[in-house]
């Protein structure tokens, strides 16, 4: 089915990180791992040719895709037009007017991971299962103390609840991409501690964690641009 898809609108993939899905049982638990229910609405982000699509109409009570890439829409609306609960905008997802949704389900464009990951946090959802490129998941679950514990980790956890549910191979995507993915859950909480100024304190993480080598001291009074006059 998948590679009929391909060969009949003649998509290769590549570029725009398209890496389609293609392991059933994969797409499967991604699909369940969201829970889905017929009341929940689910965006995706990066409808590419409907794999994961699929699983999410016949789950979710209504499922809206953004895809940027004109064919993919095309090929998107062609696969669904028979179905009723689906809305696909063509559009950039970091710069398209998000919608209202409940859970966000995607295989994500790995070149957006860390923008579009906090557009959709400041926008809010109740839960979110998103593919990342494996590295960039290890460094947003990991725990304090640890070597890959960063600044990713700290702003998403600021954020989320999240939790790394399963790495993958390349071969279970076509073109197969030259780095290994994973699974992560993202459930949405209030900040675990008080911070009174988000845009002060997201600065100073990012100070700490830009300069590592450094002294805490050194790195926070002499980061560019200063922290304070
Ligand atoms: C890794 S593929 C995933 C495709 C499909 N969901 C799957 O699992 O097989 C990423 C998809 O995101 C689309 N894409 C890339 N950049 C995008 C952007 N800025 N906004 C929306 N879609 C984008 C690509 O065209 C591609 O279809």
């Amino acid at each position: 089915m998948v590679y009929s898809i391909l060969k009949k609108y003649g998509i290769r993939g590549g570029s725009l990180d398209q890496h389609f899905l293609v392991n059933e049982p994969i797409l499967d638990s991604i699909a369940e791992a969201a829970d889905l229910q017929i009341d929940d609405v689910v965006l995706e982000i990066g409808g590419g040719i409907g794999n994961l699509t699929e699983r999410l109409v016949s789950r979710a009570g209504r499922v809206i895709v953004i895809e940027r890439d004109s064919r993919l829409v095309a090929v998107l609306q062609d696969r669904f037009h028979n179905v009723s609960n689906i809305d696909i905008i063509e559009g950039d997802a970091m710069k398209v007017e998000l919608p209202t949704f409940n859970k966000v389900v995607a295989n994500l464009p790995y070149s957006i991971s860390s923008p579009i990951t906090f557009r959709l946090l400041n926008h809010g959802f109740e839960k979110g299962i998103l593919m990342y490129q494996y590295e960039f998941a290890r460094r947003m679950v990991e725990a304090p103390g640890s070597k890959n514990y960063g600044r990713l980790s700290v702003d998403t956890q600021y954020f989320a609840d999240v939790r790394l549910l399963r790495k993958i191979s390349p071969s279970a995507f076509t073109p197969a991409p030259k780095v290994w993915s994973a699974v992560v859950e993202v459930v949405p909480r209030p900040p675990a501690f008080e911070v009174k100024n988000e845009q002060l304190f997201f600065r100073v993480v990012e100070a700490a964690f830009g300069q590592r080598r450094k002294k805490m001291k050194n790195a926070l009074t002499k980061c560019n641009p200063p922290l304070a006059d």
